[in-house]
């Protein structure tokens, strides 16, 4: 045997994390909380399946980085929730891991207390009694599935996933996907190209086998059953916006090309709105408008959206953080998105009872 160090070279130290099993055991969804999943996990397949009549909107902060302004956002959008239930139904997005396009800060479970110490650990205790909660108070939520290892500790908690638009070609994600237990949204991707998308759909649609682990954190193969709630999500890319009227056309043929679901939603941020959240209420307002003219595969939305308007960097100090501001991607307010929801059910409250969706 050769005495020459071949692996792990790069690799600076490793910790064994708490198990799955552990956690759940630490902190257990109430039955309330359980109850809150289930719902809302369902009311979104009705959706899909044009059994509800309503549109579903994730919409909240592009990434949590303060559980108090968190909960504060949540106890405000349940009563909106409530407002508009007979024609929107309303689901938080609660992101917790950030995909970068080169470096940055990655999310609160990667680095919870926001100062590169990474404390992962606690990063998951953080996040999972922040989404028992906002389940608690009859909110269901919306999250990014970016790491293949974190849904076996939060999962259980989540009425609707994204798979992200740097991670939609990603074999790994897929094959996850085809495991999780609610609808998965699938961005095009960056470079605003449908087709990976379209092929992640029918990837996930499929039973896959693959490395995992299991409750109690060993490797284990895990064999999913296929997950047939995949939809496309148009957030536009290279420079150009997706959501009107042609583009969604042209998603509908594609989609339709592949046998596969008509159920479209249309991201309002990212490329969508050139990063500039000013625009997403537009893009709501010509949603809603499509949907007026006719329009029936565009069955969600997603809004960034947060307590105050814009977004911030890091601070050193971070007693310099302004309250319910983002530290991802700016994001509209709190004042602009009840008024731009409102809005929305106010025109589509008589339409959308009537629609034949097509998915
Ligand atoms: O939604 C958030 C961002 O658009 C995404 O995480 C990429 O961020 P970055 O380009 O700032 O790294
Ligand atoms: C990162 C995100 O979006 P995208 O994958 O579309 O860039 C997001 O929604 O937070």
């Amino acid at each position: 045997m050769s005495g020459k160090k071949l692996e792990n070279l790069n690799v600076a130290s490793q910790e064994t994390l708490i198990t799955p099993e552990a956690l759940k055991q630490e902190m257990p969804l109430s039955d309330t909380a359980a109850e809150t999943v289930a719902n809302g996990r369902q009311a979104i397949y009705n959706i899909m399946d044009g059994k509800d009549h309503r549109l579903f909107i994730v919409v909240g902060p592009c990434s949590i980085h303060d559980v108090e302004a968190a909960r504060d956002y949540a106890t405000r959008l349940k009563k909106l929730a409530d407002e508009v239930s007979d024609t929107l139904l309303l689901v938080m997005r609660v992101y917790f891991e950030k995909p970068r396009t080169t470096v940055g800060w990655k999310g609160l479970i990667n680095d919870p207390h926001l100062n590169d110490t990474f404390d992962i650990e606690q990063g998951l205790h953080i996040g999972r009694r922040l989404l028992l909660d906002i389940n608690e108070m009859g909110l269901p939520v919306a999250t990014e599935a970016l790491d293949p290892i974190s849904p076996q500790y939060l999962q259980d908690s989540i009425a609707w996933s994204a798979i992200g638009a740097r991670t939609t070609e990603s074999q790994t994600h897929r094959e996850m996907s085809s495991g999780l237990s609610m609808a998965i949204g699938f961005k095009n991707g960056t470079d605003g190209s449908l087709d990976v998308a379209v092929n992640a759909m029918k990837s996930v649609s499929h039973p896959h086998s693959f490395l995992g682990i299991d409750q109690q954190g060993k490797v284990a193969i895990i064999r999913t059953k296929g997950n047939h709630y995949g939809h496309v999500v148009l957030r536009g890319g290279g420079g150009k916006p997706n959501y009107d009227s042609v583009n969604v056309a042209l998603c509908e043929q594609a989609l339709d090309k592949a046998g596969l679901r008509k159920s479209i939603m249309v991201d309002c941020s990212h490329a969508n709105s050139n990063k500039d959240p000013a625009i997403q209420p537009l893009v709501m307002q010509d949603v809603t408008h499509q949907i007026l003219e006719g329009n029936q595969s565009i069955q969600s939305l997603m809004v960034e959206s947060h307590i105050n308007w814009g977004s911030q960097s890091l601070p050193d100090d971070l007693a310099d953080l302004k309250y319910g501001v983002s530290v991802t991607d700016a994001c509209i307010d709190w004042e602009t998105t009840e008024k731009a929801i409102r809005d929305m059910r106010d025109k589509l409250k008589e339409v959308l009872p009537k629609r034949a969706t097509s998915a």
